[in-house]
């Protein structure tokens, strides 16, 4: 297997759903399936926080979420947890400053996709160097889904990076929903990552149309 391409992975990150299983109120495997059928194009499992699963009961959990994406073929990415992604053979990993260091993870995992998050033009360049495939850059607006979220800091953060040079696909993320997807794709970002916009949606399906819908539209082309 080699690295997935730029090109390719830009368009995986359009519309990627992030959920762990206190994300939801609702059933979670029929949240995940509703934004499937809505137009989500990546997963993150991001099992953390309050309540979070663990052992066995996490990776059970994380088992039957991936095969739903298998179904439909969307790749499955793991959260923090480089153990878990290898032994789930999953798609990728996404890593933070606070996590293990980049490099180390490109070895472990190999040609798998790797999303490391950065929240400057430094943290950017040292991702780029050690190996990300792809940014994940936030938070761009206020959330109050991760406990220990920086401060927001608007989408002039992308708008930067790209001025800078950096070609490396970026999703956006925090806070993010169809009405501001516009602003985050128009200041640089490939795609739109979230969490509550679909988790905790009405209707998972069509908040995940929507927001496929307004990346669509700011690209002006299909997504
Ligand atoms: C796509 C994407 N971008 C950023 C993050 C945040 O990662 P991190 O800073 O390691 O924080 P946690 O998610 O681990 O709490 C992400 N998960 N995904
Ligand atoms: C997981 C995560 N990472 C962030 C970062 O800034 O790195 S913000 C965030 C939470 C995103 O949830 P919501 O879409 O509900 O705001
Ligand atoms: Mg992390």
């Amino acid at each position: 297997m080699a690295r997935i391409s730029t090109k390719q992975l830009q368009e995986k990150l359009r519309v990627y759903f992030i959920m762990g299983s206190n994300n939801c109120q609702k059933d979670p495997f029929a949240v995940l399936t509703e934004a499937i059928e809505g137009g989500i194009t990546l997963f993150q499992f991001r099992e953390k926080g309050q309540g979070a699963l663990s052992g066995k009961e996490k990776y059970d959990f994380a088992k039957e979420l991936q095969a739903i994406c298998r179904k439909h073929r969307i790749p499955f990415i793991v959260n923090d947890d480089v153990e878990l992604a290898l032994e789930l053979d999953a798609d990728g990993v996404h890593i933070g400053q606070e996590d293990e260091r980049a490099d180390l993870v490109r070895k472990k995992i190999g040609d798998k996709i790797l999303g490391v998050s950065a929240h400057n033009l430094e943290e950017a360049r040292r991702a780029i160097k050690q190996g990300a495939d792809y940014l994940g850059v936030g938070p761009i607006f206020p959330t109050s889904t991760k406990e220990d979220a920086k401060e927001a800091q608007g989408v002039a953060v992308l708008r930067t990076l790209r001025e800078h040079g950096l070609s490396i696909p970026i999703v956006g993320i925090g806070g993010i929903t169809p009405h501001n997807t516009k602003e985050v794709i128009v200041a640089g970002a490939d795609g739109v990552s979230v969490i509550s916009a679909i988790s905790l949606a009405a209707s998972p399906r069509e908040n995940a149309r929507m927001l496929a819908k307004a990346v669509r539209e700011a690209l002006n082309k299909d997504v």
